[in-house]
């Protein structure tokens, strides 16, 4: 399977919010979709499911391109599922009920209730009504219900919201089981570090389009990486190539050095810098800072 996007403008009146937008994503893969507010992320996955009109562009799917008709809307609405908003929730019917719902409408005769209840440990209080769920409760719900559908393409948008760290590296363990069943899975969020543990491609948007994106497998450049405030910066061996992000960010690249010159540039960076050092590539934080909060590299510093 596969999603393609080609072309796609969206605007709200005059304001245009994505502009010749393209990618294809294929089957086995989550991307992780990262903006600040108000990008159009969350406009982005209404474009695809057609909530929204497309200003132009195409919608693909294993290169069939799916136009705003009655039948195609359908037959695209039986093959995507959106992270449904806590707010859709009815008070009074339970868990098992809303999962029930989601299941028999995109995968009707499938037993597989039991096992999403246990996987996501809500066996305790999945029977009882939704009007006396914590927030994270319902989250998990909501995740819940998606994992029932178990339709080949999934949009999550800010699934983490409400979860505890526990939660947070389950549902970060779920998804990576099941994108092995051949899924497209985009999720938005603004947990950074926590997409580093499962997406296998970042897609920044900015100026109204993937600005960049970044394949963890294929980021092997090793940086020395810790805080250090600007007037510190002199006790450093500044290497070319060093960024400098927003103020505090370091990383210096480690991949010319010896291990004696790794080891005694973190112990020096320790010294300074306010939080952990760690060797490693960039990740989404990084990125995010270099993208979103102005790059300023070693010649600058
Ligand atoms: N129905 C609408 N009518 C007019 N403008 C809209 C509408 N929906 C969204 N927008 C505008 O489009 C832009 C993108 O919004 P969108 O909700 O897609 O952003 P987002 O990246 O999902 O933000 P967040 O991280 O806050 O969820 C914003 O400037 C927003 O004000």
């Amino acid at each position: 399977m596969s999603l393609t996007v080609r072309n796609l403008t969206i605007n709200y009146g005059t304001n245009t919010v994505l502009k010749e937008v393209n990618f294809n994503i294929p089957d086995n893969t989550i991307i992780g979709l990262v903006a600040p507010n108000g990008t159009g992320k969350t406009t982005l996955f209404n474009a695809i499911i057609r909530f929204i009109p497309i200003n132009s562009g195409e919608i693909l799917i294993d290169d069939k391109v799916y136009k705003n008709t009655t039948g195609d809307v359908k037959a695209l609405h039986s093959k995507i599922t959106f992270f449904p908003d806590q707010a859709e929730l009815y008070e009074d019917f339970s868990g098992v009920e809303h999962i029930e719902m989601y299941r028999d409408i995109w995968n009707p005769g499938s037993s597989n209730i039991d096992a999403v209840i246990s996987r996501l440990n809500m066996k305790d209080y999945v029977k009882n009504k939704v009007k006396t769920y914590s927030l994270g409760m319902r989250q998990r719900l909501c995740f819940a219900m998606m994992i029932a559908a178990d339709t080949k393409i999934m949009f999550m948008d800010e699934i983490m919201n409400g979860l505890d760290p526990v939660n947070v590296e389950l549902v970060s363990s779920v998804l990576q089981e099941i994108k092995e069943d051949g899924k497209i899975i985009i999720v938005a969020s603004h947990l950074l570090e926590n997409l580093d543990d499962y997406a296998d491609q970042i897609y920044f948007l900015n100026e109204q389009s993937i600005y960049y994106t970044y394949d963890r497998e294929e980021s092997h450049r090793e940086y020395v990486k810790g805080y250090i405030s600007e007037d510190k910066l002199k006790h450093l061996d500044l290497k070319a190539g060093t960024l400098y992000l927003d103020g505090d960010r370091i990383c210096i690249p480690a991949d010319n050095m010896s291990e004696k010159e790794v080891f005694e540039t973190m112990c020096t960076l320790k010294q300074y810098s306010r939080a952990e050092v760690s060797l490693g590539a960039l990740g989404t934080h990084e990125h995010y800072l270099r993208i979103y909060k102005g790059e300023r590299s070693y010649e600058t510093v």
